[in-house]
């Protein structure tokens, strides 16, 4: 894949681009677009790449990736819709928006991939859920997998299943820092110094990850080999179940999944 410009250079627009030179791809070959002057420049410092216009990244860039909020998304359309062609590839990573909003707005036959990131993209530990839209080819897709892969894993998924991802893995990280943060509170409550509570509880978060992803043994009993009997996690375990820790999880993602739903149909024609 060439050139790889990132219209909209925040929170995961930024992890992107650090992720692929992390990953080894050439300065050279990123540039962004930022509507703050400051940032741009505190950008290009950091990373060594160029901050250019719209205008400008469509002519010199391969894919156009757009990581804007969605509720900043039709200026942008109207931006681009008439510096794009069928022989661009416009990859957005926005919550919520779908590929017909772009094949809509953009001339026809302009070739969409919508993916759901997350933020771990900045340490190489990425997911991502890919999904084609109507003028997608196999080689687009494929195109953008492997840039994705260069950042973390990737599964391709119906389109119809992106709010559902964009619930569970896109928001995903800020699940498990809120617990970390809520588990840093209780050593804190049991009287450890925050220094400690926090190393205990974050590597006790990359130990259980590890043995996650190694994948070998199912959750359930991974925790079950933790749970003695008469022991003192069951005694946790019980609050959890009592405080509806659970539910309240199921309610949170069917929740984020609700206001994926909404934020595609702000858009509808
Ligand atoms: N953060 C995350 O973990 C994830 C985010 N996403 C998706 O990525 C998108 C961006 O989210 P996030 O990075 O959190 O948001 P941010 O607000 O941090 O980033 C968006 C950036 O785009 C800028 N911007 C808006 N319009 C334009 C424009 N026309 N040209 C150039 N820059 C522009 C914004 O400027 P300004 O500051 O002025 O608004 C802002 O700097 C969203 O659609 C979100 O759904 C997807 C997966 C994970
Ligand atoms: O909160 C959001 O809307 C974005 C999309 C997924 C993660 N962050």
């Amino acid at each position: 894949m060439g050139t790889i410009a990132v219209l909209g250079a925040g929170k995961i627009g930024e992890a992107l681009l650090s992720g692929l030179i992390s990953g080894g791809k050439p300065a050279e070959e990123l540039l962004f677009t930022e509507r703050h002057p400051e940032r741009a420049a505190e950008l290009t410092e950091r990373y060594g790449i160029a901050s250019v216009g719209v205008a400008e990244a469509a002519k010199r860039a391969e894919v156009l990736v757009v990581a804007v909020k969605p509720q900043d998304i039709e200026p942008l359309l109207a931006e681009l819709a008439p510096l794009v062609d069928s022989g661009s590839l416009v990859v957005s990573l926005c919550a919520g928006l779908p590929t017909t909003l772009y094949e809509r707005k953009l001339p026809d036959a302009v070739p969409v991939v919508r993916v759901m990131p997350n933020t771990p993209m900045l340490v190489g530990e990425a997911m991502s859920a890919v999904s084609p839209g109507r003028y997608a080819t196999a080689e687009h897709v494929r195109a953008v997998e492997d840039m994705l892969r260069s950042v973390g894993k990737v599964v391709e998924v119906p389109e119809a299943q992106q709010d559902a991802v964009t619930a569970l893995s896109g928001s995903g990280p800020a699940y498990f820092f809120y617990l970390v943060e809520a588990m840093i509170d209780a050593g804190i409550l049991l009287g450890l110094p925050r220094a400690v509570a926090e190393q205990l509880i974050v590597q006790s978060a990359v130990g259980a990850a590890k043995m996650l992803a190694q994948g070998s043994e199912h959750p359930v009993l991974l925790r079950e080999a933790v749970t003695s009997p008469a022991g003192t996690t069951i005694n946790a375990i019980r609050e959890l179940e009592r405080h509806g820790v659970r539910a309240a999880l199921l309610a949170a993602i069917e929740a984020a999944r609700d206001r994926s739903v909404e934020l595609g149909k702000a858009h509808e024609a």
